[in-house]
């Protein structure tokens, strides 16, 4: 018997963010594993004009818990949806439903937050550390609470380049700033904020840190552990391979490059792709509740799920096996051809973006204005190029975690509990792993059919000779143009014909097509004397049309 999953049997256990990508696994391998858990409260706003209930339906009858149902097939019975809004005070719970957490609750996870990297300092901060220090409270007041586990990200030390596993201090104390951003403008919270948050890219990271000292300084007596992942993927092989539902981290670029809209970034290409697929993370979750209720260490024990330290994999790598994935399963409608190239200056960024990005996209759009539509691919394609910039961040900086305590736990684990909750990194293989990713993403975020490969396929043809038409006509306008009016163009075009042609002449044609050397052919004697500068090549004179023939024509003035 799994001692972990035994742990977890008989326990009321509340979750804040259950409805998130992370959250939902959590609860779908809760259910599976501890069938006979008693009860999963979860912390929920209403949200896009659902109902609690709605949202809780919504959830439990999507594709990820098909297992969970099979084996637990109460699990309706079995969630406790609870209004709250973590924004407000109290967290908005109402006075009946607080005493009832108060009064059962085992086991905490602490997954909500706000991860967008745009938010205002003072959303941030509200979701990402005032909400951790009221249910910090909250606990506390809790009679039979056993383990509280906090969920931060690797990234929030992402100033510095080596980690540990340990809280490190912030330049401010969280308390002094959550009391002046009470009464300070947002106007002034704007401008202090690139200040306060240093050398962080963005207030996510910032806040997440603040969260960490927040939990470390209101600890007390409650038995706490801190999980930091760092860039969360699709699930690797639980409930199955290829899950995920929100377009954050690397899912919306891996759409983006699909579609054809994403074809050139900024990154270091060997920089190294920390991703970590999400049954991982949880199964580590787990096993970290289970260790830290039943074993109590002293301190707050933090534990890095990371990949780059066991088992790397760079951003070239993942890049490669994208684009071969979509080769042989294309997303539909593609804007474009999937690309991937690696810019690693901001010139060279710029011109791909113009080049590359907005070009096409204006084209298309006056495409669309001609066939009396509304334009929207430069909209679009701007929206995106804002986004790769609020991420390039992570893909063009490489850092280095330790992962003593992850290790640690791993080798205190029986076989059984190894293998049900596995987070052994090392056994990931990424060129599977980066296929059913993207797989996963066609079918489960874009719910795209996988019968309708070959169209895609078709569709891309269709648009390799767009490309290829449209590369000719541009290249045929250049040539008219140049030639027509420059000597030295005239030169070297000659010089380019010539060179070619000796190399062309020199690569054996199949015994069929090649021709005896005098045999009544084309050879440079018997060339007729108006081929001017051409002559000297039976290849060239056979299969050049019209650039040619403007060309025999302007050398010959
Ligand atoms: C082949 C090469 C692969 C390379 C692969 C590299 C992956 C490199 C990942 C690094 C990632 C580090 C992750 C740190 C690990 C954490 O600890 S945090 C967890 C991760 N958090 C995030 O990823 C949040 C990032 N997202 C955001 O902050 C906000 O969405 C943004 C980027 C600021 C955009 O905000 P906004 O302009 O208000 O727009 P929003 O309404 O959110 O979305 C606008 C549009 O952008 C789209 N969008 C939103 N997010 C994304 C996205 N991530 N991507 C694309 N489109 C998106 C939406 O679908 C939406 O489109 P429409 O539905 O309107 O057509
Ligand atoms: N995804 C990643 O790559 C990483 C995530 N993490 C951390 O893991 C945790 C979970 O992340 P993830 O699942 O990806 O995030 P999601 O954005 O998918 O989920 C966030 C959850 O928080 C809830 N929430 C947000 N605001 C409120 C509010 N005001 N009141 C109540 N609930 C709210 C959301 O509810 P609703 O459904 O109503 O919006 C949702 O359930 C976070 O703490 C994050 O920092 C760490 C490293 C990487």
């Amino acid at each position: 018997m799994s001692a972990i999953a035994a742990y977890y049997g008989g326990k009321s256990i509340l979750i804040t963010g259950a409805t998130g990508f992370m959250g939902k696994v959590l609860v779908e391998k809760l259910f599976r594993t501890s069938p006979d858990l008693k009860v999963i409260y979860i912390l929920v706003r209403p949200k896009a004009g659902q109902s609690l209930q709605q949202r809780v339906s919504q959830m439990i009858n999507c594709k990820l818990f098909e297992k969970a149902k099979e084996i637990c097939p109460n699990i309706f019975e079995k969630i406790r949806p609870i209004y709250a809004d973590l924004t407000k005070p109290d967290l908005g719970i109402s006075k009946e439903d607080l005493e009832e957490l108060l009064d059962h609750t085992n086991i905490i996870f602490h997954c909500a937050a706000t991860v967008r990297f745009d938010d205002s300092l003072r959303h941030a901060l509200q979701l990402n550390v005032i909400a951790t220090q009221q249910l910090l409270l909250m606990a506390s007041q809790m009679p039979k609470l056993e383990v509280f586990i906090h969920f931060s990200t690797a990234y929030a030390n992402c100033n510095l380049k080596h980690i540990d596993e340990v809280i490190y201090p912030c330049s401010v104390e969280p308390k002094k700033l959550i009391d002046s951003v009470e009464w300070l403008d947002d106007s002034i919270i704007e401008e202090i904020t690139p200040k306060l948050i240093e050398n962080r890219p963005n207030t996510y990271t910032y806040t997440k840190a603040l969260g960490e000292m927040v939990v470390y300084q209101e600890s007390g007596n409650l038995n706490i552990a801190i999980i930091r992942p760092s860039i969360v993927g699709a699930s690797w092989q639980e409930p199955f391979p290829g899950w995920v539902d929100n377009l954050n981290g690397p899912s919306g670029l891996i759409i983006a490059t699909g579609k054809g809209f994403l074809r050139a970034i900024k990154a270091t290409p060997r920089a190294v792709a920390d991703v970590v697929p999400v049954d991982l993370v949880i199964n580590l979750t787990l096993a970290v509740g289970w260790h830290t209720a039943v074993h109590r260490p002293k301190s707050i024990l933090i534990y890095h799920c990371t990949s780059g330290s066991l088992n790397p994999c760079s951003w070239i790598d993942l890049g490669f096996q994208v684009l071969a994935t979509f080769e042989k399963a294309p997303l539909e409608k593609a804007f474009r051809r999937p690309k991937a190239d690696f810019t690693t200056n901001s010139f060279s960024t710029y011109l791909w973006n113009t080049i590359s990005h907005m070009a096409p996209a204006v084209i298309y759009d006056f495409y669309l204005r001609l066939t009396g539509r509304k334009p929207r691919m430069a909209k679009l394609m701007n929206r995106m190029l804002k986004t790769i910039s609020m991420l390039e961040y992570f893909i063009n900086h490489s850092w280095e975690w330790s992962t003593y305590n992850t290790e640690m736990l791993m080798s205190q684990l029986s076989n059984e509990d190894q293998k049900l909750f596995n987070f052994d990194v090392r056994h990931l293989n990424w060129l599977e792993y980066t296929e059913n990713y993207c797989i996963g993403v066609k079918k489960y975020l874009l719910k795209e059919d996988m019968a309708g490969i070959p169209a895609a396929k078709k569709h891309l043809r269709m648009l390799r000779n767009i490309y290829y038409l449209f590369n000719t006509v541009v290249f045929l306008i250049i040539w008219r143009f140049f030639i027509a009016r420059s000597q030295m163009a005239r030169n070297i075009w000659y010089f380019v014909m010539k060179g070619s042609q000796k190399n062309h002449c020199t690569v054996p044609r199949s015994t069929k097509t090649r021709r005896p050397i005098n045999s009544g052919g084309e050879t440079d004697e018997n060339l007729p004397k108006d081929r001017g500068l051409v002559q000297g090549s039976s290849c060239l004179t056979s299969d050049t049309g019209f650039p040619l023939a403007r060309f025999r024509q302007s050398t010959s003035i």
